[in-house]
């Protein structure tokens, strides 16, 4: 039943699966591999030296130099202009990509038109899988990456992983160059192997196959392109061998299985496979990550000057003028819709100042991509818990310490012993930031699974990685009963002896005055007033405008 044919086809549908697999770990949807695959396999056949002159090895080698090179340079020219699209809109724009690529190849002379292009049959059953094989061991030893994690993570919540230090474009777009790569390798053996290739074998319904057979294997692990492409090759088959030939049976079924997976396994065929966890590395000894010198206590560490946020007609920043100092805790409190949220948004990069400066750790954070605030030394959580959700505790903290931790991937291919050793010290360093807020022994729970108050304190462990100078809390003890907000409050005052500099958004408003030493009120946009807490408990505007108002409320938590 199963013959050389088939067992090439299974192979080529799980590499071509693969070039979707590449772009939806990061949670992006392309649909213009079929493109990619079209450019290269046409243009491989066109420049390829006769295999009969050369061998049949070095011309499929060749063959496959070409074809990578050009699936990875339409994939770097097409990602630069579109990979700030998301979801939807980036899979029009790569389909209207793949629908061009075809008609012009279909009209033109040398690619033979709608007759197509005869190829020589070089490429063999054996050739096929070991090429297989050499592409699911780059996914493989790129999963447990530093750069698998942080694709991951942008998949998982881009702002959070742009928040955690990671380049999100740079990322995104080599993820879309590694699909045009892997797409032109598929293009190239197929065309070297069915003799004639026409620009109808990369159609939509090319992409969609694709794209079934990933997400039917499932993305989340990858030896799903292959069992995507075994069901999808097999099926004809196991037809043919009870003698259904009916044509509709094969899309019919794959598109009740796509419906099937989507809606009860979200992972994929391969969700099915149990998956091996990392587990925390028990810290011998302090961190030798990170390590970072913060400024002398004292010093100025963030000056914001008239700084102003305007949403519409909507002033939810208005003038604020601020300095955080070196090694202090200071917090920010007011009313709901204050501009608390928003002066943080600003602080961190995350969105820019209508009008006025900001400047962070040297920064001048209006004009600073994310990544780079986060680089020089600021982290955050955030008010609605922003973690990897599918990814364990462990996971997310090693996110965290994306810019303290070395690149991995590379020389984990190469099974480099400094590798090896890079990543014991991350599961190290990690593992201390987990046990510094109480979750040494939840490591490898799934971050989705964990407790509310788990999770708050799992969004400081992951922000406590980065080793940052500047630390900013979003309603950390929102959720927490007393006994966690004050080992919380504790927390905080031995990471402020360590030398951070903390910026603590709270409600819970007799936390902030145990907490704090400085104290800032905001209400409607603007600074009400600036204190220790017994100025600012004293204040009776701010009485008037929150703690007062908040009693009426009824609200218990001000502690
Ligand atoms: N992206 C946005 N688009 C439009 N308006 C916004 C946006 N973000 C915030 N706002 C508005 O700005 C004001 C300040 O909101 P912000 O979330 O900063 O307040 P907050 O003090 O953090 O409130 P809370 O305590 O409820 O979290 C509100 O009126 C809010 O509706």
């Amino acid at each position: 039943m199963i013959t050389d044919s088939t067992l090439v086809f299974i192979a080529l549908g799980a590499i071509f699966a693969f070039s979707f697999y590449a772009v939806l770990v990061a949670g992006q949807l392309s649909l213009g591999q079929a493109g990619f695959a079209s450019l290269a396999a046409f243009t491989a056949a066109a420049l390829t030296p006769d295999p009969d002159q050369i061998g049949d090895l070095p011309a499929l080698l060749i063959a496959i130099v070409i074809g990578m090179a050009v699936g990875s340079a339409a994939a770097l020219l097409l990602g630069l202009p579109t990979m700030h699209l998301r979801r939807v809109f980036l899979a029009i724009a790569t389909l209207g990509f793949a629908e061009a690529v075809r008609i012009v190849i279909l009209n033109q002379s040398w690619t033979g038109g709608a007759n197509g292009m005869n190829v020589p049959k070089i490429l063999t059953p054996g050739i096929a899988w070991v090429i297989l094989v050499v592409v699911a061991y780059w996914f493989w030893r790129m999963a447990p990456s530093r750069y698998g994690r942080a694709l991951v993570a942008i998949r998982e919540d881009e702002l959070a992983a742009r928040a955690m230090g990671v380049d999100v474009g740079r990322h995104r777009l080599s993820a879309f160059v590694t699909a045009g790569a892997v797409a032109g390798l598929y293009g190239v053996l197929w065309a070297f192997f069915v003799r004639l290739i026409a620009p109808e074998d990369f159609n939509f319904a090319a992409a969609i196959d694709g794209l079934v057979t990933a997400v039917v294997g499932g993305s989340t692990l990858f030896v799903g392109p292959l069992l995507g492409s075994g069901f999808q090759t097999l099926l004809p088959e196991v037809q043919r061998w009870l003698g259904i030939e009916a044509g509709w049976i094969r899309p019919f079924l794959s598109g009740l299985l796509l419906l099937v997976v989507i809606i009860f396994l979200p992972g994929g065929l391969a969700s099915l496979i149990p998956r091996r966890r990392l587990v925390p590395e028990p810290a011998e000894g302090p961190s030798t990550l990170g390590r970072r010198r913060h400024p002398e206590r004292g010093d100025v560490v963030a000056t914001l000057a008239g700084v102003s946020k305007e949403y519409g007609g909507v002033h939810a920043v208005e003038g604020v003028d601020l300095q955080l100092h070196s090694g202090d805790v200071l917090g920010l409190i007011g009313p709901n819709g204050a501009g608390k949220t928003t002066l943080i948004n600003l602080i961190t990069g995350l969105v820019p100042p209508s009008s006025g400066t900001i400047t962070v750790l040297g920064v001048d954070v209006g004009r600073t991509p994310v990544h780079r605030v986060a680089a020089a030394g600021v982290s955050r959580t955030f008010q609605h818990s922003k973690l990897f959700g599918r990814m364990t505790a462990l996971e997310n903290v090693l996110v965290g310490a994306h810019q303290v931790t070395r690149p991995t991937f590379l020389r984990r291919l190469f099974w480099l012993p400094s590798a090896r050793r890079d990543e014991r010290r991350a599961l190290q360093h990690a593992a201390s930031c987990l046990a510094r807020v109480g979750l040494a022994e939840r490591g490898s729970a799934r971050a989705s699974a964990l407790s509310y108050g788990d999770q708050r304190r799992l969004e400081i462990a992951r922000a406590l990685a980065s080793d940052p100078t500047l630390l900013i809390l979003d309603e950390p003890a929102a959720g927490m009963n007393h006994v966690e907000a004050d080992a919380l409050s504790e927390l905080i005052t031995s990471l402020a002896a360590d030398g951070l500099t903390i910026l603590l958004i709270e409600h819970n408003v007799g936390m902030v005055l145990r907490t704090c030493d400085r104290i800032v009120v905001l209400n409607f946009g603007e600074v009400l007033a600036t204190g220790t807490p017994a100025e600012v408990s004293g204040n009776a505007a701010v009485v008037e405008a929150y703690l007062g108002r908040r009693d009426v409320d009824g609200a218990d938590d001000h502690g």
